[in-house]
C-alpha cells in the first residue's frame, strides 16, 4: 500500500477548487437541469439491488474528480494489497482477509506463502456438521435432551454481527433460541439465564483473543451457573463450545478442543462474522443460508475487486462520503433501515467504520491535518422519523443519510409495506427539495388563510432541503442481499481508510481506558480512601465507595 498524504495530491486540489466554485450548489437545480439525473447517477448490483445516488450534491465533474482521487492514491493497490493477503495491517502485522472467509472461488489465498483456503475450508466443514448435529437434535446435553438455546458470549465483533444478521434473518431462522450476552454488567447474564434451562442450553464463548474481560467474566459465570446444575465438570463438553484463534486459553478454560472452532489472526474483529464467530447465524439459520449470506459477500467483493471505479459500489459510496466528510465539513452520517429486521445494522457499522476509520494518525504516524471517519449512527425507519429526523430536516448540520428498503416485505400484512415504502421515498424526496416560502405560503391561501394571518408561522415551516442521501432498494431481505449489503459497506470503510491514508484494521484507541480500568479494579476492591487518580476520578470511586 502507498503512502500518500490525500491533501498532497493535485486530485484534492481540484476538489477544493471545484468545492469553492460550487458550494451553493442545489440539488433542486441539478434535477431540473437534468431530467436523466437517475439514470446517470444510479446503478444495480445484480438483479436485485438499486442504489440511487442521484440525490447527492455532485455532478460528473465532481465524480471525476473524487476518482482521480482514489487513483492518485493508489487505492487499485491497496485493493489488491488486501484480496493478495498483505500485510496491510502493519501496526499489528497482519493480513486483512475477511475476503478468504467467503471466497467461493477456487483461487489461493497466501499469508506468508501459505494457502489459508484449506483450513478456511475445514473450519466451514466442521462448522456445517455441528450445525447439523445440534440443529437435527443429535447433539444432546448432559440429561440427554436436544439443545434449544444458544447463548452466544462475546462483545464488539463477536456479538455485534452475529446479532445484527440473526435478528436480520429471523424469516429464516428455526427452532433453536438465541441469546447474547456481551456486557460485563451482570444484569445482562443474570437476565438470560432466567431464561434458559441448563439441560437443553448451549454455550458460544466467541472472543479471538479469548482474553477479553467481559467475554471471560460472563463465560466464567455461565460455567459457574451450569456447574451448579450439571454437577460434574465432565459434562461442560456438551454445553461449551469456543470460537477463537486462541487455542492455548480455550483449553485452560476448560472447553474440549474439540468443540474449539478456529479462526485466524487476519480476521478482524469487526469483520470476523464470516468467520466461526458466524456459528450462532449458522446455528440459527442453518448452514445452508449462513453459506448464501457468505455467497452474497463474495459477489460483492468480486464486484468490488474488478469493477471500474465509475461503476464500482463501494467506491461510489466511499467518494461521495468524503466529499461530504473532508470538503462540506459533514461530521456524521446515517444509516437508516426501512426494515425492522435490520435492527442492529447501523449499530453494527457504528463498530465497522468508527473502530476501523476513527484514526488520528496516518500511515506514517504523523497527526492528520483533515478530517478521518465519520460518526456513524442511526435507527430503522419509521422509527427515527418521529425520534430526530427533525434535525436531519431543519437543523444545522448536513447529515448525509443513507435509506435502505426492501420492496418485497416477509411481512405483507395488509397496506403496511407500502405504506413503510411511502415513508421511505417520501423521506428522501422531502430532504433533498424541501418545502420553499412561496409553497409554504400557497398552502395557507389554499387553507383559507391570508399571508397576513400566517406571516409569524411560515418561515417555521419552511424545509430548505439539499439535504444529501442515498437509497439503496433491494427486491427482498434474503441471506445473499444482506451478505453483499455488509460487503458493501465493508468495502466502502476500507476505500476510505485507504484514502485517507490511515490503517483501518487496528484498534488501538480501545486499549487505553481497558488498561485503566484493570489499574482500578483492585483499588475498588481495598476500603482505603483512593488518591492515586487526579481529583475528579478519585472524588467519583470515593463516593461510590461510600455509597456502595
Ligand atoms: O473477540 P475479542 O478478542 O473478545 O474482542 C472483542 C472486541 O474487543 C476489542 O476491544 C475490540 O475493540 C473489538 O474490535 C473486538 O471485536
Amino acid at each position: 500500500m502507498k503512502n500518500i498524504n490525500p491533501t498532497q495530491t493535485k486530485a484534492w486540489k481540484a476538489l477544493e477548487a471545484h468545492f469553492a466554485a460550487n458550494k451553493d450548489r442545489q440539488l433542486k437545480q441539478l434535477f431540473a437541469a437534468d431530467p436523466a439525473r437517475f439514470d446517470k447517477f444510479s446503478t444495480t448490483f445484480g438483479a436485485d439491488v438499486l442504489v440511487d445516488y442521484s440525490k447527492n450534491l455532485i455532478t460528473q465533474e465532481t465524480l471525476d474528480l473524487l476518482i482521480d482521487l482514489a487513483k492518485e492514491t493508489d487505492l487499485a493497490g491497496a485493493i489488491d494489497a488486501m484480496f493478495n493477503g498483505e500485510k496491510i495491517n502493519q501496526t499489528e502485522g497482519r493480513a486483512v482477509l475477511h475476503v478468504a472467509l467467503r471466497n467461493k472461488a477456487d483461487r489461493e489465498i497466501k499469508v506468508d506463502g501459505k494457502d489459508v483456503m484449506p483450513e478456511v475450508k475445514a473450519v466451514l466443514a466442521k462448522i456445517k456438521g455441528f450445525c447439523e448435529k445440534v440443529i437435527g437434535g443429535e447433539w444432546k446435553g448432559y440429561t440427554g435432551k436436544p439443545i434449544q438455546h444458544v447463548v452466544n458470549i462475546g462483545i464488539g465483533g463477536s456479538d455485534l454481527g452475529p446479532v445484527m444478521i440473526c435478528e436480520a434473518l429471523r424469516p429464516y431462522k428455526n427452532h433453536l433460541q438465541m441469546h447474547f450476552v456481551s456486557n460485563v454488567d451482570g444484569t445482562h447474564i443474570a437476565e438470560t439465564l432466567k431464561q434458559v434451562d441448563p439441560e437443553t442450553t448451549l454455550f458460544l464463548v466467541a472472543s479471538k483473543t479469548f482474553t477479553t474481560q467481559e467475554t471471560m467474566t460472563n463465560a466464567h459465570t455461565a460455567r459457574d451457573w451450569f456447574l451448579k446444575h450439571a454437577g460434574d465438570k465432565a459434562h461442560v463438553a456438551k454445553h461449551f463450545a469456543a470460537l477463537s484463534t486462541n487455542g492455548k486459553a480455550v483449553a485452560e478454560f476448560g472447553i474440549d478442543t474439540n468443540n474449539m472452532f478456529e479462526f485466524w489472526d487476519w480476521v478482524g474483529g469487526r469483520y470476523s462474522s464470516w468467520s466461526a464467530i458466524g456459528m450462532p447465524i449458522a446455528l440459527s439459520v442453518g448452514f445452508d443460508n449462513f453459506d448464501a449470506l457468505q455467497r452474497g459477500a463474495f459477489e460483492m467483493d468480486k464486484h468490488f475487486a474488478t469493477t471500474d471505479f465509475a461503476q464500482n459500489i463501494p467506491v461510489l459510496l466511499a467518494l461521495i462520503g468524503i466529499w461530504y466528510n473532508n470538503f462540506y465539513g459533514a461530521e456524521t452520517e446515517t444509516i437508516l433501515p426501512y426494515d425492522q429486521y435490520m435492527h442492529r445494522f447501523a449499530a453494527y457499522f457504528q463498530q465497522g467504520n468508527m473502530e476501523s476509520n476513527g484514526k488520528f494518525v496516518d500511515r506514517n504516524g504523523n497527526p492528520v491535518d483533515y478530517q478521518t471517519g465519520p460518526i456513524i449512527w442511526g435507527e430503522p425507519g419509521t422509527n427515527g422519523q418521529h425520534a430526530f429526523y427533525q434535525l436531519i430536516h431543519q437543523g444545522t448540520k448536513l447529515i448525509p443519510s443513507d435509506f435502505l428498503a426492501p420492496a418485497i416485505s416477509h411481512n405483507p400484512i395488509g397496506d403496511h409495506h407500502p405504506k413503510l415504502l411511502a415513508n421511505f421515498f417520501a423521506q428522501t424526496e422531502a430532504l433533498a427539495f424541501g418545502k420553499s416560502k412561496e409553497q409554504v405560503e400557497a398552502e395557507f391561501v389554499a387553507a383559507g388563510k391570508t399571508l397576513e394571518q400566517v406571516k409569524d408561522l411560515v418561515p417555521f415551516k419552511v424545509f430548505e432541503g439539499n439535504r444529501p442521501t442515498n437509497s439503496i432498494l433491494f427486491k427482498k431481505l434474503t441471506p445473499e442481499t444482506l451478505g453483499a449489503l455488509i460487503a458493501m459497506y465493508e468495502h466502502k470503510i476500507f476505500v476510505q481508510g485507504a484514502i485517507w491514508n490511515i490503517f483501518s484494521f487496528d484498534q488501538w484507541g480501545v486499549e487505553l481506558g481497558k488498561q485503566l480500568a484493570n489499574k482500578i479494579l483492585p483499588e475498588l476492591n481495598t476500603s482505603e480512601t483512593v488518591s492515586s487518580h487526579d481529583c475528579s476520578t478519585n472524588g467519583l470511586i470515593n463516593t461510590w465507595k461510600a455509597w456502595k
